[in-house]
């Protein structure tokens, strides 16, 4: 008898999987396809190169990719039409990047070199623009148009490749049918809304979407700083001065959808809690009423605003009121017929930038941003109520919907774009536009990141040689690995791989928090400080973070429940590579360095979880 041959386990569950597929049928197969795909992505840095054999070009790269489900006799759903498409790394060029963050000691840069100007990323008036939609007209046929627009999108391509080579390019959406998303949110705004994270604001600000929106189609544009409750008030109020100066025409609102109660970060025991985004409910928002007011500047009295005024009102009050949280509840039931979802917005609807402003009196906010800087969580912020799903995984939002706030405002919400500019590609991926699972080699951004705060002494790691010898990006996320019990499943080594996609993780969600700074910021910090706007902000944060506390003190006892051992062994951090809800399980512990104990002056970050020194 033939000797059998050795088999090992993975062949025998690879022979498993075949078969279970053959009994599913195609239609099933390639689901079980993208599982694995998945599965292997979560093990590591095979990923490095998860290529698909769809990919227009050969260097680029599409993300999030789903497998395409054809059903017999229907026409087929292509899932992969938003996608977002960036720039390749090539193999050779991800290969040296792991052997410098190897090998090369990181040095803290100096505090100016966190500050960025528009002016180097974006070169406004340069190629460095967005993909414009060429005129049309009903005349046309759809074939007509829609050619027209591939020859234009690939000239718009080629004008960049031409005068910028890839390395110094930042990442940006290749994927014709984003930007289409985009055209039609302009054609139907009356207002463009530009959120930003407050963190980088100005990777997040296009001035030629700016320029387009203001001269090109004669709208409004209003600038959100967006996530405030993550950086110092005095950088906000920085931040909003620099945009004013720069861009005379837009109009800066701040905004939170989680506003910090004050104590929080003076709490000792807060570092080792988990901090629960969502609390009581979206109304604690901070910000609709400053919208609203921007809104109503620029409408001038052409747009009844009286019913977002009221629900305003309605919502403060119920936030103020914590003892009525019966009353509350009805009240948001009663909103809830307010809000009227309309998904799907056809061609004829949307009309030519021309159209008529304010039309049948409602006013049209279009919702446009990078991905991740939380256009869906303002849209519920806005709204009261949790109406469009939030997640930390970028591209979440793939096209464009529309819902009515009142009968007189609608909302826009647009999928995230990416802008090409000449960014640094490691801040991009910080600012979290690239799902982390599939970030083709992290290390570089973990050394990026500690380079700007001291990632190492926030976390307490332990140098295996001792304090004084300097750290790698490699050795910060063994060290990492060390301390959450990170292994490799074949060799038991430190799983280093997995620990520079937890450190990216913790940046993303502001907890290694990494904020860019308006040039000469470092120089008059101390006037960003006492300026009186920011006092008027730390005092505006308080009252609306004191507020919400007492009407969420019940599930303040719950996150008691959840703290969290400063050790974290029993944390399982999961590769988060699909899309996930905001309210599942969110966070690890972080130790924190150092607390900042003097809340009581505006010099003070009460939201951040550094120090004012340290963003
Ligand atoms: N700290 C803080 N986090 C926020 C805030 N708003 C949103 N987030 C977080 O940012 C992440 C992205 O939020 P989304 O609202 O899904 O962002 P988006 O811009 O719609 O993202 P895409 O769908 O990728 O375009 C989530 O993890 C949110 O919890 C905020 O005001 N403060």
């Amino acid at each position: 008898m033939p000797r059998k041959k050795p088999f090992s386990n993975k062949q025998k569950k690879k022979q498993l999987q075949d078969k279970r597929e053959r009994k599913r049928g195609p239609l099933e197969a390639g689901r079980s396809e993208s599982k694995s795909r998945s599965q292997s992505r979560e093990r590591g840095e095979e990923n490095t190169d998860t290529s698909d054999s769809e990919s227009v070009r050969p260097q680029v790269r599409k993300i999030n990719q789903q497998p395409q489900v054809f059903r017999p006799g229907e026409k087929s759903y292509d899932p992969n039409r938003y996608r977002l498409q960036f720039e390749r790394d090539s193999k050779e060029e991800i290969e040296r990047r792991k052997k410098v963050a190897q090998e090369k000691i990181l040095e803290p840069v100096e505090e100016a070199d966190v500050e960025v100007d528009i002016e180097k990323i974006y070169r406004p008036g340069s190629v460095l623009d967005f993909p414009k939609r060429p005129a049309w007209s009903y005349e046309m046929s759809k074939e007509a148009v829609l050619s027209q627009e591939e020859r234009a999108f690939k000239e718009y391509l080629q004008k960049i490749y031409e005068k910028h080579t890839p390395q110094e390019l930042s990442y940006f959406d290749h994927n014709l049918e984003t930007w289409r998303q985009l055209w039609r949110v302009l054609e139907m705004s009356d207002i463009v809304l530009l959120i930003t994270d407050i963190r980088h604001p100005v990777l997040h600000f296009s001035p030629a979407l700016y320029d387009y929106v203001t001269r090109e189609l004669g709208r409004s544009l209003i600038l959100v700083l967006n996530k405030i409750d993550l950086a110092p008030p005095s950088l906000v109020v920085a931040w909003q001065h620099y945009f004013q100066e720069k861009f005379p025409q837009v109009h800066v609102v701040c905004f939170t959808s989680y506003p910090r109660h004050p104590d929080e970060e003076q709490d000792p025991s807060a570092v080792f809690k988990k901090r629960r985004k969502r609390r009581r409910g979206w109304n604690a928002a901070l910000g609709p009423s400053q919208l609203l007011r921007a809104c109503e500047i620029i409408t001038a009295g052409k747009v009844d605003l009286t019913s977002w005024r009221e629900k305003i009102e309605r919502d403060s009050a119920a936030l103020l009121n914590a003892a009525c949280v019966e009353d509350d509840h009805e009240e948001k039931d009663e909103d809830e017929t307010d809000v009227v979802v309309a998904q799907q917005v056809t061609d004829a609807e949307l009309g030519t930038p021309s159209r008529e402003r304010y039309k049948d009196g409602v006013l049209s906010i279009g919702c446009v941003g990078f991905p991740n800087v939380g256009k869906s969580s303002l849209i519920n912020g806005l709204v009261g109520r949790k109406i469009v799903s939030v997640s930390r995984t970028p591209g979440h939002t793939k096209y464009f919907q529309t819902y009515f706030l009142t009968p007189t405002v609608r909302l826009c919400d647009c999928p995230g774009l990416i802008f090409p500019s000449l960014i640094d590609k490691q801040q991009q991926l910080l600012a979290g536009i690239y799902p982390i699972a599939q970030i083709q080699e992290p290390y570089t951004s973990v050394g990026y990141l500690s380079c700007r705060i001291p990632v190492a002494k926030l976390l307490k790691l332990n140098h295996p040689d001792g304090e004084d010898q300097g750290w790698t990006a490699w050795g910060i996320c063994e060290a990492w690995a060390d301390k959450r019990g990170y292994k490799t499943a074949k060799a038991s080594r430190s799983d280093t791989y997995r620990a520079a996609n937890s450190l990216l993780r913790l940046a993303v969600d502001g907890r290694l928090c990494l904020c860019m700074r308006p040039p000469g910021y470092s120089h008059q910090k101390e006037i960003w400080q006492k300026h009186p706007e920011t006092l008027e902000m730390v005092s505006l944060v308080q009252t609306r973070g004191q507020s919400e506390n007492r009407s969420s003190s019940a599930e303040e006892e719950e996150e008691e429940e959840e703290e969290i051992s400063s050790s974290g062994e029993e944390e399982e951090e999961r590769d988060r590579d699909a899309d996930e809800e905001e309210d599942e399980d969110e966070d690890i512990a972080v130790p924190q360095a150092k607390k900042v104990a003097k809340s009581k002056t505006a010099d003070v970050n009460p939201y951040a979880l550094l120090g004012e020194d340290e963003c």
